[in-house]
Parts: C-alpha cells; sequence; structure tokens
C-alpha cells in the first residue's frame, strides 16, 4: 500500500461562529492526484489556508507523513515540504525561464551550495526536466515577461516542482485559461501523476474529467462524498447539493 504523504484529521476553524470547515478527515496517498470540488463558500480554499498555515485551524490535526505540522508557522510548513501555488504569479519577470527554474533550485535545500560556482550537471538535469514537464523547454530563454498567461502560470508550477515539496497544493490552476491553455495544464498535471502528491482545488468539471483520479466533495465545510469521476457525477447528494437536478456541468 502506497505511503499517506498528507492527513487530515478532524480539521475545522471557527470565524466567530461561523464553522467554514467543519470536522473535515482525508488521507491522501503519495503520489496521488486528490480534486476538491465544491460549491463556491462550501470551505476549499479555508481548507488549504488551513493545511499551508495562512490560517490557524480551531479543531483537527494535519500530518505530513508522520510529522503534526497543525497551526505551524506558514513559512515552516513551505520548508518542510508544503508547496502551494496562487492565483497571482512571483516569477521573477526581468528573468529568462530557465533563470526562474534555477534561482528557484537554490531554495531546494537538496541542490548543493555550489550551484552559483557553476550550475552542476545535476541541478541542469533537474531544470531541464521541469521545463519539459511544463512544456516549456522552448520557452526557456524568453524573459518570463514575455509569457502568457497560461505559460506564466505552468512556469510558477515548474517553481514549486523544482523545490520539490512532498506535497503540492493548486488552487484553481485553470482560472482565467482559454480552453487550449486548459487542456494543456491537464497535460501537465496528468504528467505529474505518481511523481508528485497534489490537491487541486478546482470548479472546471471537463478539466476535473480530465485529471481526476479521486474528488473529495465539500458541502458547507464538511466532506460530502468521496470517490472518482463517475461515483462523484451519480451520487445523489452531490446532485442536489452541488451539482444541480441536471448533473455536472
Ligand atoms: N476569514 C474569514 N472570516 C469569516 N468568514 C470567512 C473567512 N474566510 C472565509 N470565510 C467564509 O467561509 C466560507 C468558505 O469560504 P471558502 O473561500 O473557503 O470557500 P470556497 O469553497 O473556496 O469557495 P470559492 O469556490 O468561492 O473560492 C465562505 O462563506 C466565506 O465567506
Amino acid at each position: 500500500m502506497a505511503e499517506i504523504a498528507l492527513t487530515i484529521d478532524g480539521l475545522g476553524v471557527d470565524f466567530g461562529g461561523f464553522k467554514a470547515v467543519n470536522g473535515v478527515s482525508l488521507t491522501i496517498e503519495e503520489g496521488e492526484l486528490r480534486v476538491l470540488l465544491g460549491a463556491n463558500g462550501a470551505g476549499k480554499t479555508t481548507l488549504m489556508d488551513l493545511v499551508s498555515g495562512k490560517t490557524k485551524s480551531t479543531e483537527g490535526r494535519v500530518f505530513l507523513h508522520d510529522t503534526d505540522i497543525t497551526n505551524w508557522e506558514e513559512h515552516k510548513i513551505a520548508r518542510a515540504g508544503v508547496g502551494r501555488k496562487f492565483q497571482i504569479p512571483s516569477v521573477f519577470k526581468d528573468l529568462t525561464v530557465r533563470r526562474n527554474l534555477e534561482v528557484a533550485s537554490c531554495r531546494n535545500p537538496s541542490v548543493p551550495a555550489n550551484l552559483w560556482f557553476g550550475f552542476n550537471k545535476q541541478a541542469r538535469e533537474d531544470v531541464d526536466r521541469v521545463l519539459e514537464l511544463t512544456g516549456l523547454t522552448e520557452e526557456s530563454d524568453r524573459l518570463a515577461a514575455y509569457l502568457s498567461h497560461g505559460q506564466t502560470q505552468w512556469l510558477e508550477l515548474g517553481l514549486l516542482i523544482t523545490q520539490n515539496p512532498k506535497v503540492i497544493l493548486l488552487d484553481e490552476p485553470t482560472a482565467g485559461m482559454t480552453q487550449a491553455e486548459t487542456h494543456k495544464t491537464s497535460e501537465i498535471v496528468n504528467s505529474l501523476k505518481g511523481k508528485h502528491t497534489l490537491v487541486v482545488v478546482e470548479h472546471d468539471m471537463a478539466f476535473v474529467r480530465e485529471i481526476a483520479e479521486r474528488i473529495t466533495v465539500l458541502h458547507l465545510g464538511q466532506v460530502l462524498a468521496e470517490g472518482n469521476v463517475e461515483q462523484i457525477e451519480t451520487n445523489p447528494k452531490v446532485r442536489e447539493a452541488y451539482l444541480g437536478s441536471k448533473g455536472i456541468g
């Protein structure tokens, strides 16, 4: 059986009497891609905030492998291996795509400190691998400022991968993307399966169908259902609470 990378156990937060996340428990296996689905206000972003330390929980626990990271400071959780991609890019616009990835590699503690004095072969291969994974090989010498919206998002994802986090949290990775960019993003995400552990918050059902293995549906801060795409699409509770009588869009 695969090892458990992330354990969320009875997690919740009370915002002055309102429980945006209310006793959520789930486990994510190493190498798994888990989709978090739910209507606006279901608690998805808050759950990510609780895991990444942006918001402090008022109940429950979070474990990264065997380490209890509950309510650690955000930077400490990031350093422990929870990588989070936000909508707003943090790429260096006046550096090339490759240089952005090289800089991110320097933040990876497993990369030797002599990086700046001759980028070593292993580090170069790692950057090449990330360029390939994110479909940015041909853009490697372009300044990040000249990338399209989609390419910028893929570079952002690449920066995360380069740091080799134990768990990657992606909040609506296809927001604002064209259909073609969304499709490309599904290819990238699919190629990460098995190599990285991902939790993806996403609304776009077409995208979810392309990437999802296991889906957790949140509703009113609680887990409503868990299963594969077909089980979720045909689940009466999910249809009633979230997808409407016409089913999934
Ligand atoms: N700091 C806060 N104080 C009070 N209420 C909050 C706070 N943060 C979030 N909420 C509320 O908690 C609920 C869950 O919000 P959250 O953003 O987690 O939902 P979501 O599932 O991510 O929705 P969306 O898909 O719209 O992003 C919402 O009703 C929101 O208004």
